[in-house]
């Protein structure tokens, strides 16, 4: 069986070197869901449950939400991103290091496997960058 929560964060970035206006720095409100698969418990406090909500919830806003809400995404092999990361963290300003530009697709995946590193037994996450546009990673997707 499958359960799903969705929650929501605010971030900045800016596709450096993008052919269009994603080059400049911008702002989204992610869409973030997670879906977690598995047999129900039989028995005890979370009897009839894959994953208590609560749970869920509380491994994805540790891991994901907190970190990410109100932060600058960067790619930290990008020179230019890397610049104004490292000025405003001299600011005491929140940032957030991927290895890879910040696209959906490369975040979805990234919040998939750091969800997976916390031992969640997540099987996609689906990452809306805009209201009509959202990246999917899944199990089967390596
Ligand atoms: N495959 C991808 N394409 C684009 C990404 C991405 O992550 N993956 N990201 C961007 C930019 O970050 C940009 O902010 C989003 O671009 P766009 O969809 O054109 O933005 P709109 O605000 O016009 O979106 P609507 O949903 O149509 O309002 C670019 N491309
Ligand atoms: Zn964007």
């Amino acid at each position: 069986m499958k359960v799903v929560k969705v929650f929501t964060f605010d971030s900045s970035h800016l596709l450096d070197g993008h052919d269009g206006k994603c080059k400049n720095l911008h702002g989204h409100t992610y869409k973030l869901e997670v879906e977690v698969s598995g047999t129900l418990h039989d028995s005890g406090p979370k009897e009839g449950m894959v994953i208590d909500f609560s749970d869920l919830k509380a491994v994805v806003k540790t891991h994901i939400v907190d970190k990410m809400d109100h932060a600058f995404l960067y790619n930290q092999y990008n020179e230019r991103e890397a610049t104004i990361a490292k000025m405003l963290e001299e600011w005491q300003l929140k940032t957030y290091a991927l290895t890879q530009r910040t696209t959906a697709e490369v975040m979805s995946r990234h919040i998939f496997k750091v969800l997976q590193s916390h031992q969640l037994p997540v099987t996609r996450v689906r990452l809306w960058e805009t209201p009509n546009s959202y990246s999917e990673y899944d199990e089967n997707d390596g």
